[in-house]
């Protein structure tokens, strides 16, 4: 049955997500701050800060109007990076009408807490009748094959795997392969921490490092991901699916990823504050590194990547820094 779905977010991924929905049927609304993006969407049916010259689903409309976004609402999609979910929590919560299932897709931690930021969301709507159910949607997913319609597996993932089994069905499609999990903590973990190791990976292939340093690396980063989400109760399951594994290869081994790119560019400027500067682009990563370090140094956990290249990001060490010392000492499970 068809549902209707608002998009928090005109940014890359909440664009490809309508389009994967207006595919399959969907009502798709996307609720955006940017007057010339929403205004693309509707009369070019493009958005082309984020793809040029792409059409997207003609169907799909527009709003900066949070209140019309929100009037007939079965299905909201948080499509904005982490550090912005807490402020449209705000803005949903004062203008949300409906008993929704919500899917997150935002790629991050709780910075405060430093814990989850499904934990957040779930307080947040708690008490509120907004929230039918928690989901969110993880998996390796460039958004712009997702927009060209090329294959893609993710899992969509809630506590209750009868909601995300019912709500994987609405994104299923011929080349969006959604299939449902239950394990939260590590799927989340994953996605967060995979896009820190996505810098690294770009360090190491901006200093041409060689394959089988970038593959030691994956494996070493998978490794520590997982040491401290097992901490958070997460299973081992998750780091084989498309979540954790899935997700880790493809952000660590492709430059169509942000956090990869700025890894190779702090290589290519010498150092990550100038890199950083120079960043226009949403990376995700940058924040979960920070986390990450206080994550370990809390509960004890030694984590040789994570600590090298908080550095790097942090206190401007040189990312030569990483070559030279990530592999000495590892713990791997
Ligand atoms: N891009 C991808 O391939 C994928 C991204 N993700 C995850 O999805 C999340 C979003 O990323 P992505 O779409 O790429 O990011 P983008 O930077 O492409 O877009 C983010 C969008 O959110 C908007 N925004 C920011 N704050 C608010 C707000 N308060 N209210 C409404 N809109 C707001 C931005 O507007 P403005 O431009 O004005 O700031 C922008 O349009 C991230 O956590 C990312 O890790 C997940 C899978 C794939
Ligand atoms: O998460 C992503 C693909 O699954 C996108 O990665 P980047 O944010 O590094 O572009």
């Amino acid at each position: 049955m068809n549902k209707n779905v608002t998009i928090i977010g005109t940014g890359a991924y909440g664009t490809a997500l309508a389009n994967v929905l207006s595919d399959n049927g969907h009502n798709v609304l996307m609720y955006g701050i940017e007057e010339t993006q929403v205004n693309d969407i509707n009369i070019n049916h493009e958005n082309s800060f984020f793809f040029k010259n792409i059409k997207i689903n003609s169907k799909i409309k527009a709003t900066s109007d949070l209140a019309a976004a929100l009037e007939n609402t079965e299905i909201l999609i948080l499509g904005v990076p982490s550090f912005a979910i807490r402020g449209v929590l705000q803005d949903i919560k004062k203008y949300g009408k409906n008993e929704m299932v919500i899917v997150n897709t935002a790629k991050g931690l709780d910075d405060k807490e430093l814990g989850l930021l499904s934990d957040v969301i779930k307080k947040e709507f708690a008490g509120t009748g907004l929230m039918k159910c928690y989901t969110a949607l993880y998996g390796p997913s460039v958004a712009i094959e997702v927009i060209e319609r090329k294959p893609t597996g993710l899992m969509l993932v809630s506590d209750d795997i009868n909601a995300a089994s019912e709500n994987a069905k609405i994104f299923t499609n011929e080349y969006f392969f959604v299939y449902p999990w239950d394990d939260i903590a590590g799927c989340e973990i994953g996605a967060a921490l995979k896009n820190t190791v996505a810098i690294a990976a770009g360090i190491f292939s901006g200093f041409k490092a060689g394959d089988n340093a970038q593959a030691s690396l994956i494996t070493l980063g998978l490794n520590e991901i997982y040491i401290i989400a097992k901490e958070f109760g997460a299973k081992v399951e998750t780091f084989l699916n498309y979540a954790g594994l899935g997700d880790l290869i493809l952000t660590a081994s492709s430059v169509k990823s942000r956090n990869f790119r700025l890894g190779v560019a702090i290589v290519e400027q010498g150092d990550a504050k100038t890199a950083l500067l120079n960043t226009q682009y949403t990376v995700e990563g940058v924040a979960s590194a920070e986390i990450a370090y206080k994550i370990c140094k809390k509960m004890k956990i030694s984590s040789s990547l994570f600590e090298i290249i908080y550095e790097i990001l942090y206190n401007n060490n040189r990312p030569i820094s990483l070559i030279n010392n990530v592999f000495k000492n590892v713990n791997l499970v």
